[in-house]
Parts: C-alpha cells; sequence; structure tokens
C-alpha cells in the first residue's frame, strides 16, 4: 500500500511526547491493564529475525523479571556467528534498494512508526516495567523518549535533505553546486538495557531513516523490549532486511560484527569497558575492507550536583535525590556525587538523608519509587560498593539489601567522602550517592571536574556570577543549573558527554545524523 508522503514544511513542529499523568485514574487503569496484559504472555519463545525471516534457536537467553526472579519474561532466540555472518547478508542485500528509497518515504516510517508506538505506549512501558524494573513514570518517560526521537529524526532527515535550501553553499560564478548526504552502509546497532526502548529505537531510527541498514544486537537483559519496537517497525512497514533482529552474546557475536569487513559502522551505547573494546577493534582494518569504520559511542558517567551556600537547599537536596536515584541511580546521567560547600553541608546532608527515608521501595508494577537493579550481577556489584562506601564514607541512609523477591537495594547514601574514593571516581550504576564537603564553591567544581568521566552535571546558587564561571569552568556535555542532572529531553537537551563518557553524540540534537551520512558535493559548469 503506497503511503502518504510528508515533508519537513507540511509537517506539524516538533513538540516532545508528554509525560503521562499517573494519578488521573483513567491512565492508572490503562497502565495497570497493559501491565496485566504483558504478563498475560510471559513466557513467550521470540525470535531472532534475519531479513524478515524468524529463527527460534535451541540455546536460548532467558529474560527474566529482576523485581520478581521467579518470572520469566521471554526465551529468546541466542544468535551465532553464523547467524550474524547471515544477518550481515541479508543487511547488505537490503542495502543497496534502501539507500535508493527517498528520504521522504523513509521519514514517513519513522513518523508511523512514533504514531503507532504512541497508540500502544502503556503497552511499551509495561514491558519496561517487567522486564527492567521501571517504575511506571519512569518507563512512561523512556517510551516517550522514544517516540520523541522516531518524530524528531524523521524531520531532521527531511530538513538535512533540504539543506542546499535551507543552508546555500556559497556561490561562485558559472557553477550549479550542491550538497547531499548518503548513507554510510551496514551498521551495528547496540544499546544499553537501562533505557531499553528510547535508546534502542533512537539510534536504529536515526541509522535507518539516513538510508543505512542495521544489525540490532539487543542487550541480552532486555530483548523482548527491543522484539516490540522491531515488530513496530515490520508492522509499519519495513522492508525485510533494512533492520535484522540479533540477540545474542556480545562478546560473541558482539566482537565478530564489530570486526566484520562489511561493517561500515557501529552504534553503541553502554558501558566505558565495552565502548573501549569496540572502539579498538573498529580501529583494525580487517582484509577487504574499504573504510575506515565509524563508531559512536556513549558511554559511563560518574554524574555530579555542586551546591553553594546561596543556593534552596530544599530544592537542592530534591534533586540530587531524584538524580541519584531515579530508576535506582541506572542512569548515565545519574547524579551519583554530591559536592557540598562546608557553610551548608551540614544542613543538606540531613535535608538528603531525610528525602532518602521517605523513598518508597517494592514491585515496579505497584508503581513503587524504588524497584530491583537490573540483575545478580549488579545486585553484587552494587552491594560491594556500599561495603566499599563503609570504608570511605559515613553512612546516613540506607547500607544493604532491600525486602523483597528480586534484585532490591536500599537507596545508600555516604557523607564525609573525600574527592578521589572509589565511590566518588568509579561508575557505580546503582542506588548509591557518594556525598563530599568543599572549602567554596571554586573547590566544588574542581572536585566535580576530578573524573574521568564527562557527562552530567548540575550547580545549585542564587549568584549570577558563581553561575556564570560554573557555566565556563564545569566540564560535562549536559550541564544544567538549579534543575536535576538526568531527564534530557529530545530537541530540548540534547544529549552526550566528554572523555570517558564518550564520542558526545549530542542523541536528540541537530547535528546527529551527520554521525549516520556522509556528505557529497556535486559541482557542474553553468
Ligand atoms: N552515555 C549514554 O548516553 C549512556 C546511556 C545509557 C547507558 N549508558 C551506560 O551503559 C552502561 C549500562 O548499560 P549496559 O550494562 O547495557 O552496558 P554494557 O556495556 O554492559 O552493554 C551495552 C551493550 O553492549 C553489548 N555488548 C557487550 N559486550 C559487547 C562486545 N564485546 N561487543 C559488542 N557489544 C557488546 C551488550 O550486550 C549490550 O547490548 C553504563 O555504563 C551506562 O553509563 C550510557
Ligand atoms: N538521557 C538520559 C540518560 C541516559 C543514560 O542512561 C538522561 O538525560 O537522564
Amino acid at each position: 500500500m503506497a503511503h502518504p508522503r510528508s515533508r519537513s514544511a507540511d509537517l506539524p513542529a516538533f513538540a516532545n511526547e508528554p509525560f503521562t499523568d499517573f494519578t488521573l485514574p483513567g491512565n492508572k487503569a490503562a497502565m495497570e491493564g497493559a501491565i496485566a496484559a504483558f504478563k498475560s504472555k510471559l513466557g513467550r519463545h521470540i525470535p531472532l529475525t534475519i531479513g524478515g525471516r524468524r529463527t527460534l534457536t535451541e540455546e536460548r537467553i532467558v529474560s527474566i523479571n529482576p523485581g520478581k526472579t521467579d518470572e520469566i519474561v521471554g526465551y529468546v532466540a541466542k544468535a551465532t556467528r553464523e547467524h550474524a555472518e547471515e544477518a550481515m547478508s541479508a543487511a547488505l542485500e537490503a542495502f543497496e534498494s534502501w539507500k535508493r528509497v527517498g528520504v521522504e518515504e523513509r521519514a514517513d516510517l519513522l513518523l508511523r512508526a512514533a504514531a503507532l508506538m504512541r497508540s500502544r505506549k502503556h503497552a511499551f512501558s509495561a514491558a519496561m516495567v517487567v522486564e527492567a524494573g521501571k517504575n511506571w513514570s519512569e518507563a512512561d518517560a523512556d517510551t516517550a523518549e522514544a517516540i520523541d526521537f522516531l518524530g524528531f529524526y524523521a524531520r531532521e532527515m527531511l530538513r538535512l535533505s533540504e539543506a542546499n535550501a535551507l543552508r546555500p553553499l556559497v556561490r561562485t560564478p558559472g557553477e550549479n553546486n550542491r550538497i547531499e548526504y548518503l548513507p554510510l552502509g551496514v551498521g551495528v546497532v547496540v544499546p544499553p538495557w537501562n533505557f531499553p526502548l528510547a535508546i534502542c529505537a533512537g539510534m536504529t531510527a536515526a541509522a535507518i531513516v539516513c538510508g543505512n541498514t542495521v544489525v540490532l544486537k539487543p542487550s541480552s537483559l532486555t530483548p523482548v523490549v527491543a522484539y516490540e519496537f522491531y515488530s513496530l517497525l515490520e508492522e509499519v512497514g519495513l522492508p525485510p532486511g533494512v533492520v535484522n533482529f540479533l540477540p545474542g552474546s556480545g562478546a560473541d557475536i558482539g566482537d565478530y560484527l564489530t570486526a566484520h569487513p562489511r561493517t561500515r559502522f557501529v552504534s553503541f551505547t553502554g558501558s566505558k569497558e565495552v565502548g573501549l573494546r569496540i572502539n579498538k577493534l573498529a580501529a583494525e582494518t580487517a582484509e577487504d575492507q574499504r573504510w575506515i569504520k565509524r563508531v559512536i559511542a556513549e558511554m559511563g558517567g560518574k554524574d555530579g550536583v555542586v551546591v553553594d551556600e546561596t543556593a534552596d537547599l530544599d530544592a537542592a537536596a530534591s534533586a540530587i535525590v531524584a538524580g541519584a536515584f531515579g530508576f535506582q541511580g541506572q542512569k548515565c546521567s545519574a547524579g551519583s556525587r554530591a559536592i557540598v560547600v562546608e557553610q551548608v553541608y551540614d544542613e543538606i546532608v540531613g535535608k538528603i538523608a531525610a528525602a532518602i527515608g521517605k523513598l518508597t521501595i517494592g514491585l515496579p508494577e505497584t508503581n513503587a519509587q524504588i524497584g530491583p537493579v537490573a540483575d545478580r550481577r549488579a545486585y553484587d556489584k552494587i552491594l560491594d560498593y556500599i561495603d566499599v562506601g563503609r570504608a570511605e564514607g559515613r553512612l546516613i541512609a540506607g547500607g544493604g539489601k532491600a525486602e523483597g523477591n528480586g534484585y532490591y537495594i536500599e537507596p545508600t547514601a555516604f557523607a564525609d567522602v573525600a574527592p578521589q574514593a572509589r565511590i566518588m571516581q568509579e561508575e557505580i550504576f546503582g542506588p548509591v550517592l557518594a556525598i563530599a564537603k568543599a572549602k567554596d564553591y571554586k573547590e566544588a567544581i574542581e572536585i566535580f571536574n576530578d573524573t574521568e568521566y564527562g557527562l552530567t552535571g548540575s550547580f545549585f546558587s542564587k549568584d549570577e556570577d558563581r553561575i556564570a564561571y560554573a557555566l565556563e569552568e564545569m566540564f560535562c556535555g549536559n550541564l544544567y543549573v538549579n534543575r536535576k542532572c538526568t531527564g534530557a529531553l529530545v530537541g530540548v537537551h540534547p544529549f552526550g558527554g566528554f572523555n570517558m563518557s564518550g564520542t558526545d553524540s549530542k542523541a536528540g540534537g541537530y547535528d546527529y545524523l551527520l554521525l549516520f551520512a556522509q556528505a557529497k558535493l556535486t559541482s557542474r559548469r553553468r
């Protein structure tokens, strides 16, 4: 069926998807219904999909509910290197036709995907509540971000295709010159489990709207959410082979695909360790390889909130707790450090401890504020860091396991932590906050800057000169003043960071699609 075409000029201006107010009975009932519907499908067998052909495998990934570990979310096919080779071949074959599909048609596919996802947003959020352990609002925000990425990148691709009209080249007598943006080729898209829909959708959408084809290797912790997204793309008309859904071991098929001579780019979001591994592997030139592989890597963070003595301390304490413990601190943007000037240190430490004590811990399906962490490995790692914290600081809240049939950990905070302590330097990626004291705001900013990362940060102050200083001196990709350091919105806060936080791709920004394309200049004598 021919789909209606759209052009950026004909489209309504981009607007962020509104978050759902679950205090409204209708929304609450809709979410409860969506969770029940998703749970009625637990234990499904999920296929890998290559060239549109679905395949189950003998060896499987077993996805479990981290909040109720005796619940199997799904049995997911586990791809082998042979499957990876097949997927690469399917993507290469599909590329020859997809690269010639008009920009408007590619953008339209994303717009249809956004519309369909919007109509089913609670279903997608319910999948994340169960498979990723997100509470309702965190899951709803993830789904909203996915919808935003689809709509924003559709419009951006149309705008990019009108580049000559919007930003004409410098004219020279006797020549007609134009610039156009070509796709790169076959890309490997590797998303994390913590934004299992938004980041998977964002990276995949950016790649295909530019005319590339994709081998999508989802996180083994959230493959069912990724499959729901893949299936949605098929439903809105994605041709076979444009995206190939390939769940499997990162170290096995991930390395294979990164090293493959026909892989043109890798779009990765995940840990520093894996990002650096991919970057190193991709830098090798395989036999018969004809290009430098492009790597887009968005990695970890050790983000912080700086508070001076002029700040609104209630607002700062609230933002520190929200930024540190939202989704159990499992965000690259999580404010896992608070750096507070000594004049107000004791007061804000007391406010933070009190706020943590009010957090509810429980099953994400019940919309408890604090749910489980991702899996057993994360659970053990975070508890180990809490033991480290006992030696590096003064425990002011939490400090151990929490009740529940899952990977529940108490939201935990340590005060009086030295700037070079491990819990001030290393990404814990869990509900653990380290608080350090500074003699003044400048020293606090020095402490903030002194990690190997550079992703997000917040500065709380009412002094305009100090705010100007902080805006200049705090070294991170997303810096916020007098608000929490998590929760970037597509188009509003382009997202990405410096140093070991990755290649600062600025997801949700105007420059992002350029990472998935290459510019061609043509010049004709008049
Ligand atoms: N900067 C950002 O925008 C951003 C966003 C979300 C998460 N993160 C970071 O991601 C991490 C948490 O996510 P995670 O636990 O999924 O990270 P991870 O690095 O363990 O895994 C990320 C993805 O890489 C895959 N993978 C693992 N080894 C691989 C290999 N050798 N080759 C190819 N792929 C491989 C995994 O299967 C997964 O799909 C944290 O460090 C967090 O800070 C960063
Ligand atoms: N973009 C998200 C973080 C993604 C990483 O986990 C935020 O801004 O909170």
